[in-house]
Formats: structure tokens, C-alpha cells, sequence
């Protein structure tokens, strides 16, 4: 199967969720309602230096000028670890301005966690980490090399982006095997029946089997997201290929059931470099982060906070600290207080 990509429409994220997995070509629909065409690419990413250390450094929690000073002392010694970096970003929509200087990285093997209160940007810094979107202001840097742009077709080796979003969006008129074979069908030589095979291994890393020619509408909401993991996670079967992967999730547990969101956060956990998926094997997923509201999500599969609030990161540190953080907007939140510097 060849999918003509200009032909399809692939949502974009907003605010409510509604979304894709990134690597293609789409027409995106804002949440005004404009629609604008472009051609996305796999979101693959320069990134030129490697690293094999898949411990990530030790962070404390930290205010905003702990934040500063952190990164102002680690700047040098942390250089290679770094992922992506978001360097003083803005961003608005119209009048609107919804990042006011977000800083922060992500490093080699972390799993991170972005939250703060609803509308303040996390799905926006989400997108604008993937490319699909450029800050008006400030920098990305991927692997210590600055972003261009947006994600464009010369940027095809390194590090690789996926995005898992809140709806799964998966295509409805696809079977399951073409969504997540899509990138390859897409973007690569394979054949189909090699593609095939790396579905099947793909679905079967996410505890799937047998659903392959299944539309989406006949899976459950959990069986949904477990397929748009499954079309993160794949990939080509280059020999030699050391490309490091970075997964962006938005919401991942979102509308599931206590149980449910449970197994997909464990899922999250185990195709990372340091868990083992469903067949036992190692992950592959060598950072990802998390945009959640949900506490469990957060206790369970995140180990570093990144709060973000009135568009820039006001705490950051491990997610124990988080439960007995003094910050007021911290505990503000983490009581779900109407009282405290928060306003809605
Ligand atoms: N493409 C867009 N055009 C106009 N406004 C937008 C666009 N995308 C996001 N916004 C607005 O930017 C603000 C931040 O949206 P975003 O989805 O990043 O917030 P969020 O922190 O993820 O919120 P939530 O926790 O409720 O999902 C919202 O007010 C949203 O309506």
C-alpha cells in the first residue's frame, strides 16, 4: 500500500486534543478554523552527537532562579546529554500571548512531565518541540544545533520526534497495519510484507496481537492509544541504525479508566531505554515526555517535572520533590486549591 499523503487530512493538535502522530504530510486546521496546507516530513531530526549514558543527571527542584542557576552551571558539562532544548521561547495566537520565555531540556534517557494549569501552553511547547509549529521568538535546539524553521525535508537523520496525541488520531479509513505502518509506507523502500512484519512487531511491543486489519473503529479507546504508540515507536529496519528517539505525548491517558490509564502508563514505561516492552525486549524510546493532568500519569510514568505557568517554566525537579514542594503554585496546584497565586 502507498498512502498519497497530500491527499489526506491529518488534524493538528489543539488545545482539546484532537490530533496526530507527526511524520507526514498534512493540512492542518487550527482550533480558529483555518485550514492551511503544508508539507510535514518524517520527523526526523539533525541531531549530530550521541551519547550512551542512559542515566539522566540527578536534577533538584527549583524555582525559576534555581532553574537559571542550574542551567547556567550546567551548560558546559551537559552540552552532549541534551536532546532538545527550548531557549526563552514565545508564542502567541493573535492577541493572545501564550509562551512568554519557556526554557528548559530534555536529556538523554529522561522521562519528563509537563503540567500547569489549562491554556497555558503545554500542548503549544509540545508542538513547537515537534516542529510543527515555530516559535515567534527564542530558539530550539536539538542536539545543541539550532532548529531552522520547522521540520523540513533536510533534516532526515538523527534524532527522531513521534507524537502520540490525546485522541490517538488515527486515521478512521485505515486499518490498523496501514496507521502504523503509515511513516514507512510513506517514507521509506521497505517492502510491504517487511513493513507488515514491523507492524505486527511494533503492535506486538505494545501487548497487541492480531488486530492488524481491524479499523480503528472497532477498538476500544486504551486499544486506540496502544496503536498510536505502536505507530511511534516504529521504525525502518536500516542496519546500523543508532538514531535516538525522542516520544512527545500529550495527554496520553486522558478519557481512560483508572486501570486502563495504568496500563498505558506502564506501556509509556516499558518502550523506553529502560524498561522492556511486551515481549520482553528492551525498549527503544530513549527520552519522552509527557503533557498530563493526571496525577497517576504523573507518579507513574515521570520522573522530572517541568510546571509551566503563565507560559514559562516555574518549577522544575524529580517528582517526589514535587509532592512536597513549598512553591505556592506548586501546592496550589497539587491540592487543586481555588486559593493561591493561580487564577482561573
Ligand atoms: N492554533 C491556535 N490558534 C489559536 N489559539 C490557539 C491555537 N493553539 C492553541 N491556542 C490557544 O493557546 C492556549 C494554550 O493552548 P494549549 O493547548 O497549549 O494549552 P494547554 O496548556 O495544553 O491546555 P490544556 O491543559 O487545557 O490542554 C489556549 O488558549 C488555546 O486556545
Amino acid at each position: 500500500m502507498k498512502v498519497e499523503i497530500r491527499s489526506l487530512v491529518f488534524p493538528l493538535v489543539n488545545s482539546t486534543g484532537c490530533s496526530v502522530i507527526g511524520p507526514v504530510g498534512c493540512r492542518s486546521t487550527n482550533v480558529l478554523g483555518s485550514v492551511q496546507e503544508r508539507r510535514l516530513n518524517p520527523m526526523h531530526v539533525l541531531c549530530s552527537s550521541s551519547s550512551t549514558s542512559s542515566s539522566p543527571p540527578h536534577h533538584t527542584a527549583a524555582d525559576v532562579g534555581d532553574v537559571a542557576r542550574h542551567q547556567a552551571l550546567t551548560e558546559v558539562d551537559d552540552g552532549p546529554e541534551v536532546l532538545i532544548e527550548c531557549r526563552d521561547v514565545y508564542k502567541a495566537f493573535g492577541e493572545k500571548q501564550i509562551l512568554k520565555g519557556a526554557s528548559f531540556k530534555v536529556r538523554h534517557g529522561e522521562a519528563v512531565g509537563i503540567i500547569g494549569p489549562s491554556g497555558t501552553g503545554k500542548s503549544t511547547i509540545l508542538r513547537i518541540m515537534a516542529g510543527l509549529l515555530a516559535p515567534d521568538k527564542g530558539d530550539v535546539y536539538i542536539c545543541g544545533k539550532k532548529r531552522q524553521g520547522l521540520i523540513s525535508d533536510e533534516d532526515l537523520s538523527g534524532l527522531r520526534i513521534g507524537l502520540v496525541f490525546q485522541s490517538a488520531a488515527l486515521f478512521d479509513s485505515l486499518t490498523v497495519r496501514e496507521n502504523v505502518g503509515f511513516m514507512l509506507y510513506e517514507h521509506s523502500n521497505l517492502s510491504d510484507e517487511r513493513i507488515a512484519e514491523l507492524v505486527t512487531e511494533s503492535l506486538a511491543a505494545v501487548g497487541l496481537k492480531g488486530v492488524e486489519e481491524r479499523l480503528p473503529s472497532e477498538l476500544s479507546g486504551g486499544m486506540k492509544k496502544r496503536v498510536a504508540l505502536a505507530r511511534a515507536i516504529i521504525s525502518d529496519d536500516k542496519p546500523g541504525q543508532t538514531e535516538q528517539e525522542l516520544v512527545l505525548y500529550d495527554e496520553p491517558t486522558a478519557g481512560l479508566d483508572p486501570i486502563a490509564s495504568t496500563v498505558v502508563e506502564d506501556l509509556i514505561r516499558s518502550v523506553h531505554i529502560n524498561g522492556h516492552d511486551a515481549r520482553g525486549k528492551p525498549g527503544t524510546i530513549t527520552s519522552y515526555v509527557v503533557v498530563t493532568h493526571q496525577h497517576s500519569t504523573i507518579r507513574r510514568a515521570v520522573d522530572r517535572i517541568l510546571f509551566l505557568h503563565e507560559g514559562k517554566v516555574v518549577w522544575e525537579g524529580p517528582t517526589a520533590e514535587f509532592e512536597t514542594s513549598t512553591n505556592p503554585i506548586v501546592r496550589q496546584f497539587a491540592g487543586g486549591s481555588l486559593q493561591g497565586p493561580i487564577r482561573y
